[in-house]
């Protein structure tokens, strides 16, 4: 990579409780992509983000922002990032005007009425320029929150879980703005527990669990790996064992002989669900119910983490 518009070395983080938030994370992101940090609740991320956005201090390790140094250079590497905190933070009674400009000037930027303009209308929130924050739907203000960390053009862009706990279609509203920022060439870093919208979003993938940063993947390659569904069929009657004809599909049979489990990758072309029924069918299996699973992030976790330690093991 050639580069990178953000380089992390060696970062750790032990809160004074004791806790090990980061354990030794080296990363680097590549100016213009939309890179997801994926992981489950109190992995790591909004520490890591908190860090490097100064707001945490480190235990150990450097973070080169556009260049500068994050420490010996704060201000111009914190003028670089825009950051979108998880929770809302702003003054109710604030129009969204003085809201978002006030945020261009906390960082010493001049006055540009044309940029906060800009940025406004690039939201869809140039008509609500005059009402007050608390006034606005929850989409609304968290249009905001992100117009404020746009409004002193930074070059980095962190958002930290954008859509936990939004509707379907706000969550959907808030991708396609992501990307119009890309677009743009602004570098987006968020954080999400959704598989899906890593998915949906990012080019890159970094899978954090337990402070450590377990894989960084192209999007693609990583989906790969994370495609596995599991078909569990209800049977009619109890199965005493799986008969040979069905021996392709590696079925599963549970200790109750209820139910028989199909593991496929959803992402295949074919993915032997089809021929699998008619099989069933002609062995004279039935079933009264079926359902998938997708396997959890935390049983996904397991399974990378254990893939990593074999891999290392050979
Ligand atoms: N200020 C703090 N003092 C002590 N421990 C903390 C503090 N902030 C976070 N932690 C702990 O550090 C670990 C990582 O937390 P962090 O908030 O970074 O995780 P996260 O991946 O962002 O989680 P979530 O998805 O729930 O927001 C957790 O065990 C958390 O309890």
């Amino acid at each position: 990579m050639s580069d990178p518009v953000l380089s992390i070395r060696g970062l750790s983080k032990r809160y004074d409780s004791g806790t090990e938030a980061l354990k030794t994370v080296d990363l680097d992101i590549e100016r213009g992509e939309i890179f997801a940090l994926l992981g489950p609740n109190g992995a790591g991320k909004t520490t890591l983000i908190s860090i490097v956005c100064g707001l945490v201090n480190a235990s150990t390790g450097t973070v080169l922002v556009d260049g500068a140094d994050w420490r010996s250079d704060y201000r111009r590497a914190r003028s670089r990032i825009g950051l979108v905190p998880q929770e809302l933070t702003t003054d109710a009674f604030e129009p969204v005007w003085s809201t978002v400009s006030f945020s261009r000037e906390l960082f010493g930027k001049p006055r540009n009425p044309a940029k906060i303009e800009e940025v406004l209308r690039a939201l869809s929130l140039w008509d609500k320029r005059k009402t007050i924050m608390k006034e606005l739907s929850g989409g609304m203000k968290r249009r905001v929150m992100i117009a404020k960390a746009l409004a002193h053009e930074p070059e980095i862009l962190f958002l930290d879980e954008p859509t936990a706990g939004v509707d379907v279609e706000l969550r959907r509203d808030m991708w396609a703005m992501v990307r119009r920022l890309r677009d743009q060439g602004t570098t987006i870093i968020l954080t999400t527990h959704y598989i899906e919208e890593a998915e949906e979003m990012a080019d890159r993938v970094g899978v954090i669990n337990k402070g450590e940063l377990i894989l960084v993947e192209e999007k693609r390659e990583l989906m790969k790996k994370l495609g596995h569904k599991d078909l569990v069929l209800h049977l009619a009657e109890p199965l005493a064992a799986i008969p040979p004809s069905l021996a392709e599909w590696n079925l599963r049979l549970s200790d109750d002989r209820r139910e028989l489990v199909y593991r496929f990758d959803s992402r295949a072309e074919r993915t032997g669900v089809p021929s699998l029924l008619a099989a069933l069918r002609d062995a004279g299996i039935g079933f009264k119910d079926l359902d998938t699973h997708e396997s959890s992030l935390e049983d996904i976790f397991v399974g990378l983490i254990h893939q990593q330690r074999s891999g290392a093991a050979a």
